[in-house]
C-alpha cells in the first residue's frame, strides 16, 4: 500500500437542540468580538437559534446560489466595513459559500452550522460564478473552524429538498472511489457515508420529523463532505459543476438526477469501487427496514449490482429523475459536452468521449433509467478498478 493522504482540521461538534450552546463556546475559544451572521433570509429563524447565546454585530442575508461575483464583494464589503472578526453561517451550501468567498479573500475565520446535507462546511473548496461560468478553488483559509451540526435546525428542510440534498452527499460519496487523490483513508469514509446516508435518508422519507434519521443523514453527510474533499472532484462533479456553473442548474437535484447515470457509465470499469458502494448500500438499506434492501442474486457484477441497489434507494426516497426537469434543454448538451471534456480527470476509470458524455447527458435529460449494459453509458475502461492508485 502506498499513498499520501492529508487531513483537514476542524472542530466538529455534533448534537441535537445544542447549537446556540456550540456557536457560543467556539466564539468564546476564538475570542471573537464582532460576529457577522451569514444567512438568507428564509433561514433566519435557524440562525437566530443557533446564535441565540451570542451577540451579532451584523446580519448579512444577501445570499444567492453558486455565489455570483457581485454577491461575494457585497458580502466581503460589508465584513471588512463593520470590522468583522468571526463569520457563523447558518443555512445550506449557498450561505456557507458566501462566507467562504469573503474569507477566501479576508481570511475571516468562520463557524459554519449547515442545515442541508451538501457539506461544504467540511471542505477547503470554494466556488465563484461569473460570466456564466463557475470557477472552484481550494484555500484552507475557507476551511470553516468549526462545524455546528443540530439535526433539530434540519427538521424543516422538506422532504423533497432532504433527499435531492442526501443525494449530492451520497454522490459526494461514490465520486470519491474514483476521483483524483482517491486513497484508502478517504475510501473508507466515503464507504462509511454511503452506509449512513442509505440509512437515514429513507428513514426520513417515511417520516420527516424522525430526529434519528436526520442525525443519521447528517453524521453520513459529514463523511461525504470530509472523503469528497480528500479525494477531490472526480467525472460527476465535473459534470454537475457544468450543469450548475453555465446552465444555472439546481445544485442538489442536478447532483441528485446525475448519479446514477454516473455510476452506469464508471462501475463497468471499477469493479472494485463498485463492489465497496454496493456493499455500502446494501448494509444501509438493511438498517433503514428490511423492505428497502431488495434480494441479492448470486452471481451480478458488481456494478450491475450497486446500480440496481441505488435504483432501489432512489425509487424509496422519490428522487429526481430527469434534467428537463430542471430547465436543461437538448440544445444544451453541445456546449456542456465541450465543457466537461476539458475538465474530465485523467484518473477517471472510463474513457470520456463527445459521444459517450453526450449519450450519459441526453439519457439524464429523459431520465431513462440507466442500465450498465447501456451501450451509450458505458464507458471503455482506462484499467483503473478503484483500489488505491
Ligand atoms: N464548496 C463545497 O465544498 C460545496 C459547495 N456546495 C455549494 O452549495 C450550494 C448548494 O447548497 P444546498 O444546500 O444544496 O442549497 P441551498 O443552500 O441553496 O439551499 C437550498 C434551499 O433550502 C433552503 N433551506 C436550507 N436549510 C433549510 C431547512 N433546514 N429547512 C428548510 N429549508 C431550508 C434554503 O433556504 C434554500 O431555499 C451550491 O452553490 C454548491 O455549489 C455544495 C456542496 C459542497
Ligand atoms: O459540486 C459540489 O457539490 C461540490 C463542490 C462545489 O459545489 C463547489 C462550489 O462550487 O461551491
Amino acid at each position: 500500500m502506498k499513498f499520501e493522504h492529508i487531513t483537514l482540521g476542524q472542530r466538529v461538534l455534533f448534537g441535537a437542540g445544542r447549537a446556540a450552546e456550540h456557536v457560543a463556546r467556539e466564539a468564546a475559544r476564538l475570542g471573537a468580538r464582532n460576529i457577522m451572521c451569514i444567512t438568507s433570509e428564509f433561514e433566519r429563524p435557524f440562525a437566530e437559534t443557533a446564535l441565540s447565546l451570542a451577540d451579532v454585530a451584523l446580519w448579512h442575508t444577501d445570499v444567492v446560489q453558486h455565489v455570483p461575483a457581485e454577491t461575494a464583494e457585497r458580502a466581503r464589503t460589508a465584513a471588512s466595513d463593520a470590522g468583522i472578526d468571526l463569520i457563523v453561517c447558518v443555512g445550506g451550501g449557498s450561505t456557507t459559500g458566501l462566507a467562504k468567498a469573503v474569507a477566501l479573500t479576508t481570511g475571516i475565520p468562520i463557524v459554519a452550522v449547515p442545515t442541508t446535507y451538501a457539506g461544504s462546511e467540511a471542505t477547503n473548496v470554494w466556488g465563484l460564478t461569473e460570466n456564466a461560468t463557475k470557477t472552484t478553488g481550494v484555500d484552507d483559509r475557507v476551511l470553516p473552524v468549526a462545524v455546528v451540526y443540530d439535526a433539530e435546525l434540519t427538521l424543516s428542510l422538506p422532504v423533497s429538498l432532504s433527499v435531492a440534498s442526501g443525494l449530492n452527499a451520497l454522490a459526494h460519496c461514490v465520486d470519491s472511489l474514483w476521483a483524483p487523490r482517491a486513497d484508502p483513508i478517504n475510501q473508507a469514509l466515503a464507504a462509511e457515508g454511503i452506509r449512513a446516508l442509505a440509512d437515514g435518508l429513507p428513514r426520513i422519507v417515511a417520516d420527516p420529523s424522525d430526529l434519528a434519521g436526520r442525525e443519521t443523514a447528517l453524521y453520513g453527510a459529514y463523511l461525504a463532505a470530509v472523503s469528497f474533499a480528500s479525494a477531490g472532484s472526480g467525472l460527476h462533479h465535473k459534470i454537475c459543476h457544468v450543469l450548475g456553473g453555465t446552465f444555472n442548474l439546481p445544485h442538489a437535484e442536478t447532483h441528485a438526477t446525475v448519479l446514477p447515470y454516473v455510476l452506469a457509465f464508471n462501475g463497468p470499469a471499477a469493479p472494485g469501487a463498485a463492489a465497496r458502494i454496493a456493499g455500502a448500500l446494501r448494509a444501509g438499506l438493511a438498517s433503514a427496514g428490511p423492505a428497502n434492501a431488495p434480494a441479492q442474486e448470486p452471481g451480478t457484477e458488481p456494478a450491475e449490482e450497486a446500480l440496481a441497489l441505488l435504483n432501489s434507494l432512489r425509487r424509496t426516497l422519490g428522487a429526481p429523475t430527469a434534467l428537463r426537469d430542471h430547465g436543461f434543454t437538448e440544445a444544451d448538451i453541445p456546449e456542456a459536452v465541450e465543457r466537461i471534456l476539458k475538465a474530465v480527470p485523467p484518473s477517471n476509470p472510463a474513457e470520456a468521449t463527445a459521444e459517450n458524455i453526450g449519450g450519459l447527458l441526453r439519457s439524464a435529460l429523459a431520465g431513462t433509467e440507466p442500465t450498465t449494459g447501456s451501450a451509450v453509458l458505458v464507458g471503455a475502461g482506462t484499467g483503473f478498478n478503484g483500489g488505491t492508485k
